[in-house]
């Protein structure tokens, strides 16, 4: 099995202040990770370093093989398939979603003049379908529901099949219907086993889909825990990560919290 992700005591400092602080973390290409953590906590940070957007201020960053700093980011992103709200708001609001998706295999976003060959429009429209938006390929963006542009936006980032899904917390924005109908896609990719490593970032348990197999638990910079979701998503662990007492369950492979009663 090969590491998508290898971290060795990496540290992203800005200014005076340390985002993130000698995180060492491996992800292998057949696991499915989940970043758990509150408000501030670095997720995004790391996700930008996954990403190859940002460079370690120190430690050692390998993704896809490939240790960040010696190699041309240009020719390692399109391996990363990734989506996120900084992604989101570069998507014009009148492109239609055909090309939404299409214009991935040129790392772009917004249509101009790339030649996309019949290959391209089938496989566009055979992912849309598999993230349940088969019927918005000639949509604009931009008259889309929130729930309908994060499935856009995953079909997308599949587009150039790759070897790494990042994917920034899909599920905000969404009601209760389009969490639960979005947890239920992001469980089927995570159970097809051609579908390529994934990390979701979320703030909530309860979005952790089944068949995700792991979990990086971050607080102020710092992993407070990573491992097996089984061995991690402890009460212990969990209040000490998000910084009130919880009560946590597991159902049928779905994750629950809530703060203790008569904690406060
Ligand atoms: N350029 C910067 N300079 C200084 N501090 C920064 C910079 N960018 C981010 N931060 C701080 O680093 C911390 C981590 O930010 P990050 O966005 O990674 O957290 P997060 O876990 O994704 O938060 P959220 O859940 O609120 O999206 C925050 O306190 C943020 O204010």
């Amino acid at each position: 099995m090969n590491a998508v992700l290898e971290l060795a005591d990496v540290s992203v400092r800005r200014g005076q202040s340390l985002l993130l602080d000698g995180i060492d973390w491996a992800v292998e290409e057949d696991e499915r990770w989940v970043v758990l953590g509150p408000n501030g906590a670095g997720k995004t940070t790391l996700m930008q370093l996954c990403s190859a957007q940002i460079h370690p201020t120190s430690g050692v960053l390998a993704v896809l093989g490939e240790v960040v700093g010696t190699v041309d980011l240009f020719e390692l992103r399109p391996r990363i398939g990734w989506t996120s709200a900084a992604v989101a708001e570069r998507i014009p609001r009148h492109e239609l979603v055909r090309d939404v998706v299409v214009s991935a295999s040129y790392g772009v976003v917004g249509r101009w003049r790339e030649q996309y060959d019949d290959l391209d429009h089938e496989r566009a429209a055979e992912l849309l379908v598999e993230v349940g938006a088969g019927g918005l390929l000639d949509r604009t963006f931009g008259t889309l529901s929130e729930g309908e542009r994060k499935r856009v936006q995953i079909a997308r980032a599949l587009m150039t099949d790759p070897e790494l899904m990042l994917l920034d917390e899909p599920a905000a924005g969404l009601d209760l219907g389009g969490r639960e109908d979005l947890v239920a896609t992001l469980s089927e990719l995570a159970m097809d086993e051609h579908a390529p490593a994934t990390v979701l970032v979320s703030h909530h348990v309860e979005e952790i889909p089944p068949g995700f197999t792991h979990a990086l638990l971050l607080r102020d910079g710092r992993v407070t825990a990573a491992g097996p979701l089984p061995h991690v998503m402890t009460e212990e662990i969990l209040s000490d990560t998000f910084g009130l007492p919880l009560a946590v369950t597991e159902e049928d492979g779905r994750w629950f919290a809530r703060r203790r009663a008569g904690s406060r």
